[in-house]
């Protein structure tokens, strides 16, 4: 008798750990059950993806949707669907800039309620770090955060305090316990709000002002400070959105004298310079900023050498009312997460000749693997049949009526993108295809196997 599937995927190109290759791909009970060509059996659903790559679907490491609380900067119904027509498949959701932020347990539950009810694709959320909530720790990780995240620097949301040194180094130990890592955003507290200050003071508010109070240095120091507490405490690193390529070589580094920590970089450091910022205006404003073309080149050889362990987003949206105004005054934060796998199909595969499955790994399977989150992250039978059906040659400018956001604006709107989403499949059902949102929120909670 032949096999009964309940999705059958036939004539794709995959797009797995060890390459690219010709094969069908057979689903059931929401995993992959077999891969290979020419499948035989039957399904009740046959997809032919002839002329399509399937990707194992993005895991984006860190957004901020806002849900709940500041609802109408982003809301995790909207960055869930903008997340699944980019061919995302979970996320995890960072502790601020929803309000109250998750700085305890009862704030994470209340946030574990919206996105089982609003969520398109898979979760697991980020708990705070921060001096308030040391006490805090163990009943987050109970609930199953998948990791901790705190600011060197002032975060842009009061009530998320900054991590000083001594919470830093007492957090870390705690978390070394607990088996959990802690990112940090690393821009060093002092020089950036000093020179902020002082910019301010002098009513030097351009773009280039922006910059020149946030210079590079900020970052390299602050990332050696949190590698010293890594290493002293055996917790686990990831730097957060590294932006410079000599904080990646400290990282480096470290890894090889057996420090535990990684870096996660964003599609806008590699995308972007410091003159499209001056070109775009507040729509690009990010901290750390973004950096010279120089430094850019560097960056994209630290990505194809392997230093950057993994690419998220860092959807940061806001009202943008308050992207009006002077650039140094404004929020910082870019909206990004349904742009991240076609922006690194354009820039890194068809522009620089990055394998696809390089993509795969820096989008999904790493993250997957750091974060230990069992059975997804890429194609291979038993894992979740998680799928981004892309079209790598269908060439588009991206118009902002594209956008899924709640506010349709991007750095990236007016650009021109090789590589498009045709459909995004989360365990097995399909969740966005040719342009549309097509299922209800079926996402589930994720959380890692420690
Ligand atoms: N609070 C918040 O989202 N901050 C983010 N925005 C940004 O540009 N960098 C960040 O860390
Ligand atoms: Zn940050
Ligand atoms: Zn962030």
């Amino acid at each position: 008798m032949s096999k009964q599937y309940d999705l059958i995927i036939r004539n794709g190109i995959l797009v797995c750990p060890e390459g690219t290759k010709k094969a069908d791909i057979a689903v059931y009970d929401e995993k992959i059950a077999e891969i290979g060509p020419e499948l035989a059996g039957d399904a009740k659903e046959t997809i032919d993806a002839k002329g399509h790559y399937v990707f194992p679907g993005l895991t984006d490491g860190h957004v901020h949707f806002n849900d709940p609380g500041r609802t109408e900067w982003e809301t995790i119904t909207t960055g869930s669907s903008a997340l699944a027509a980019g061919g995302g498949v979970a996320y995890f959701d960072m502790p601020l800039n929803c309000s109250p932020c998750t700085l305890d347990a009862k704030n994470l539950k209340a946030k574990l309620a919206v996105a089982e009810k609003d969520s398109l694709v898979d979760y697991g959320f980020w708990g705070g770090l921060t001096p308030k909530n040391l006490d805090n720790l163990e009943e987050l990780a109970e609930c199953g955060v998948i990791g901790f995240k705190a600011f060197s620097c002032h975060s842009g949301i009061d009530e998320f305090e900054r991590m000083d040194d001594y919470t830093a180094l007492v957090g870390m130990a705690k978390l070394a316990k607990l088996g959990l890592p802690l990112m940090v955003h690393c821009e060093n507290a002092e020089i950036t709000k000093d020179l902020t200050a002082l910019a301010l003071a002098n009513n030097q508010t351009t773009v280039r002002d922006y910059f020149a109070a946030r210079p590079p240095i900020t970052e390299i120091e602050n990332v050696s400070r949190m590698i010293s507490f890594a290493e002293e405490t055996g917790c686990k690193l990831i730097i957060a959105h590294i932006s410079t390529a000599k904080g990646v070589e400290l990282v480096t580094e470290a890894r090889r004298r057996g420090v535990d920590v990684c870096c996660e970089t964003i599609g806008h450091y590699l995308i972007l310079t410091d003159d499209d910022v001056e070109r775009l205006g507040t729509v690009a404003k990010c901290s750390p900023p973004i950096r010279s073309q120089e430094n850019q080149t560097k960056m994209w050889g630290k990505l194809f050498n392997g230093e950057i362990a993994f690419v998220s987003s860092d959807h940061s949206p806001c009202d943008p009312q308050l992207k009006n105004g002077e650039f140094l005054k404004v929020w910082g934060g870019i909206s990004a997460c349904q742009t991240t796998l076609s922006g690194l199909i354009t820039h890194a595969h068809h522009q620089r000749q990055l394998p696809l499955e390089n993509i795969a790994k820096l989008t999904s399977q790493n993250v997957n693997e750091i974060f230990k989150i069992p059975g997804k992250g890429k194609l291979a039978v038993g894992f979740d049949a998680d799928f981004a059906l892309v079209d790598l040659k269908d060439e588009f400018i991206l118009q902002a009526e594209d956008l899924f956001y709640k506010h349709q604006v991007s750095p990236y709107v007016g650009d021109r993108f090789q590589g498009r989403v045709k459909q995004t499949i989360l365990r097995g059902t399909t969740v966005f295809k040719d342009g549309q949102i097509v299922s209800k929120p079926i996402g589930k909670h994720l959380k890692p196997n420690i």
